[in-house]
């Protein structure tokens, strides 16, 4: 073979080679599983700066995040060996779908005196005017709040005149119809959490002390990333030093990353800044904001709230301010809630503790006196003990 034919072979195979081995290289990366944060950040994206610490779990801020195995289960460790990076668990969350089904028996528990106490006296064979005042003072006893209440036993007394009573199966669905009725399940309790107008969702997550604001947003967090969203978490409870560190901690066991002051007793309003200001470069599709608890009675702590939220609108109007209330504290939360609502514009009630009372009453009241709907409830401390309010299946879980 002439030496030129054996160059041209030999500059062939080489080329091969070497384009084989890149092509391998490429492929080489693994496959994401839907539900798990990567990034959100495009190549000619600004790094995040400023007083605010944007915290990537498992990645310090910069390089691209790690990725997890395809096929992921829960607790699956995440690793890319070729970052030098250490493991990180990233938990998959429960489906949200279903979920008041899964949480069911624990509303049955706490609650179900409410239904069976109603359910018994309104089967009674007379039912006199003693029968009547029992049925206020349970719907009473369960915070219902009296103008619900006398309602409630106005429409019972009135139906029971004329459709008559005792089949027990009949006297449930007219119990049934009536307090969906109370409940009201024509309000709208979608939660705004997709981008809009080429920019993320903003949601605020005010409260007094205790309530259960962080936990709700690391729950929600899980929910969004379960419905395969990117999140970014924004740690504006700068008055608790352990807040956003608690905060994160939620965030990072889904992957999901928070904005947080490394200056203790930071400005609160500018950590909320910096926060939006990184989930609109970093095109999530919703921020979440964290907000030290306040007594609505404490009126400096009242402005600042204020405050946090018209510095996060000089970049993007708040979609969702989630007022989180502990149901076990029942009439009181209605206080609360007034006070915050003339504070910030409240756009949904978030419930929580309803695992441990009886008062599942609130419900109605809060809704009542503020016109503003019960969008999630707690039940439980679980990571997944966060559900849509779903009024049908509210109603239900009373009268089983
Ligand atoms: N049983 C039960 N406990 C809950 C629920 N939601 C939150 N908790 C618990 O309530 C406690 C307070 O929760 P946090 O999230 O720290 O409350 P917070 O409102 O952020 O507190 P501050 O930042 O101090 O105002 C924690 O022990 C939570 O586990 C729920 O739905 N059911």
């Amino acid at each position: 073979m002439p030496t030129d034919q054996l160059i041209l072979i030999v500059v062939l195979v080489a080329v091969f080679l070497v384009v084989g081995a890149g092509a391998a290289f490429l492929l080489r990366g693994r496959k994401t599983p839907p539900g798990t944060y990567t990034t959100t950040r495009d190549a000619n994206d600004p790094a995040p700066g400023g007083v605010a610490v944007d915290e990537r779990p498992g990645a310090p801020a910069g390089p691209p995040a790690p990725t997890a195995d395809a096929g992921a289960g829960p607790d699956t460790l995440v690793e890319d060996e070729s970052l030098g990076l250490e493991e990180v668990p990233v938990e998959v969350p429960a489906p949200v779908l279903g979920r008041l089904a899964r949480l069911r028996a624990r509303l049955v528990r706490s609650n179900n005196a409410l239904g069976k106490g109603l359910l018994a006296l309104l089967s009674r064979d007379d039912i006199d005017e003693d029968v009547w005042d029992e049925i206020e003072e349970t719907l009473l006893l369960a915070d219902l709040g009296t103008e619900p209440a006398l309602e409630l036993v106005d429409a019972l007394r009135e139906r029971v005149k004329i459709e008559g009573h005792r089949d027990p199966e009949r006297v449930r669905l007219l119990l049934r119809e009536e307090l969906l009725k109370l409940v009201d399940p024509s309000m709208d309790r979608e939660l705004v959490s997709h981008r809009q107008d080429g920019r993320p969702s903003i949601v605020m997550v005010v409260g007094v002390n205790g309530v259960g604001k962080t936990t709700t947003i690391g729950k929600l967090a899980r929910v969004f990333v379960a419905e395969d969203k990117d999140v970014l978490l924004g740690a504006a409870d700068t008055f608790r030093a352990a807040a956003a560190e608690q905060l994160s901690t939620w965030g990072a066991r889904v992957g999901v990353p928070t904005v947080k002051s490394d200056v203790d007793g930071a400005d609160p309003a500018s950590v909320a800044f910096e926060a939006v200001r990184a989930g609109i470069e970093q095109e999530v599709d919703v921020v979440m904001i964290d907000t030290a608890g306040r007594l609505q009675n404490k009126v400096g702590l009242m402005d600042e709230l204020g405050k946090i939220k018209r510095v996060i609108e000089k970049q993007a109007s708040v979609d969702e301010v989630l007022l989180v209330l502990d149901a076990t504290t029942g009439q009181n939360g209605l206080n609360q809630a007034r006070v915050f609502s003339d504070v910030v514009k409240v756009t949904g009630i978030v419930l929580t503790k309803l695992d441990g009372t009886a008062k599942g009453g609130i419900v109605v009241a809060i809704q009542r006196q503020l016109g503003v709907p019960v969008k999630l409830i707690g039940l439980g401390e679980g990571p997944d003990d966060l559900a849509p309010f779903d009024p049908e299946a509210f109603v239900d879980a009373l009268l089983d």
